[in-house]
């Protein structure tokens, strides 16, 4: 009988080693899982404040495990996305897994952009335990996306706007505009004499006076105007909250006397000019078509009129 027992006990006890070995191998398993992931792992607790963080986390972040431990999650998101902390915290209470995309700040003021994606864990009356958040990187990816939006919107020697970009700007100026009863400018701009610069002092000088003529259209104009580069000598403009002829021509004005300024450009003086077309929205036309061949139209006009003295920028359709 004691014998029996003696057997019984013994498997017991192999049977209790073998378990505890299996348990303390899966427990190593998972932590080098946890600690060998190439992305962010975090626990935290009901308060959305971090209990754990593994090594590749912290790296992500450039912090320490000592700095992020007790600190909440949402402490790092930049402070025009603080509002959404709270939203998160509202969702995790409803008990729905969620992946979403955060920025997150690191160390050293940078800004990691991370899908984060995240399991509750609710006890039996439904309020949040805690909670495990995945992070990946994916802040090359976003960069390489701006980049190549950045590329497709603007031109590449000056930085300004380009012609799609312009387009639909206008576009969206014609639907306030039409709503709000407003008007608008759209400027044409075609340099004098650029072929001359490029002929004379090279392609390198003529391209260096391109980026100069935008930095000082840039300046001509308030933030909220629209400069962008058409292609070669040629700019537009698009010049919100217009409300006379007069006004439009009075930035026309502007822009030339900056541009007829002497540019010193490496080690070379060189004089340039600017023959402009301008079309109001509605007195020119109503869309964008018309407004843009009018605004073209009247540029030409210009550059025909600055040939001879009395130069200076024509508006509109041309008279009869
Ligand atoms: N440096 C440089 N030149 C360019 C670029 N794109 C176009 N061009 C040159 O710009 C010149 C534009 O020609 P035009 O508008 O006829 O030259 P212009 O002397 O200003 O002529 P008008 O407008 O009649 O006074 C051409 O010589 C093009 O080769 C560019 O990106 N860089």
């Amino acid at each position: 009988m004691l014998t029996a027992a003696f057997c019984v006990s013994r498997q017991r006890t192999r049977e209790l080693a073998r378990t505890s070995a299996s348990l303390r191998a899966s427990e190593a398993r998972y932590s080098s899982l946890v600690n060998l992931s190439h992305d962010g792992i975090a626990a935290l607790d009901g308060e959305m404040r971090f209990t754990f963080i593994n090594p590749r986390l912290a790296r992500m972040l450039g912090r320490t495990e000592k700095d992020l431990l007790g600190r909440r999650f949402d402490s790092l998101y930049p402070s025009h996305d603080l509002g959404s902390g709270q939203t998160l915290a509202e969702r995790l209470t409803r008990g729905h897994p969620t992946s979403f995309e955060q920025q997150l700040h690191k160390a050293d003021g940078s800004l990691l952009t991370a899908i984060v994606a995240d399991t509750p864990d609710l006890d039996a009356a439904g309020r949040l335990r805690g909670v495990i958040v995945t992070l990946t990187d994916i802040s090359e990816r976003k960069q390489s996306e701006q980049r190549v939006q950045y590329l497709a919107t603007h031109d590449s020697l000056t930085g300004l706007a380009n012609r799609p970009m312009f387009l639909e700007h206008l576009h969206s100026s014609l639907l306030i505009a039409r709503r709000h009863k407003t008007r608008f400018a759209v400027l044409f701009l075609d340099l004098d004499r650029f072929k001359e610069v490029n002929d004379t002092l090279g392609h390198a000088v003529g391209d260096a006076l391109l980026v100069e003529t935008a930095q000082r259209l840039r300046r001509s104009l308030r933030a909220s105007d629209l400069p962008a580069r058409q292609g070669g000598d040629e700019f537009m403009v698009l010049l919100h909250d217009i409300k006379t002829k007069a006004e439009a021509l009075g930035v026309a004005d502007k822009i030339s006397q900056a541009i007829d300024r002497p540019f010193t450009v490496e080690g070379h003086e060189c004089r340039v000019a600017v023959s402009i077309g301008i079309a109001l929205y509605p007195d020119d036309g109503g869309d964008a078509e018309t407004l843009t061949r009018q605004a073209d139209g009247a540029m030409y006009r210009a550059k025909t009129a600055g040939r001879s003295p009395s130069r200076g920028p024509h508006t509109g359709r041309p008279a009869g």
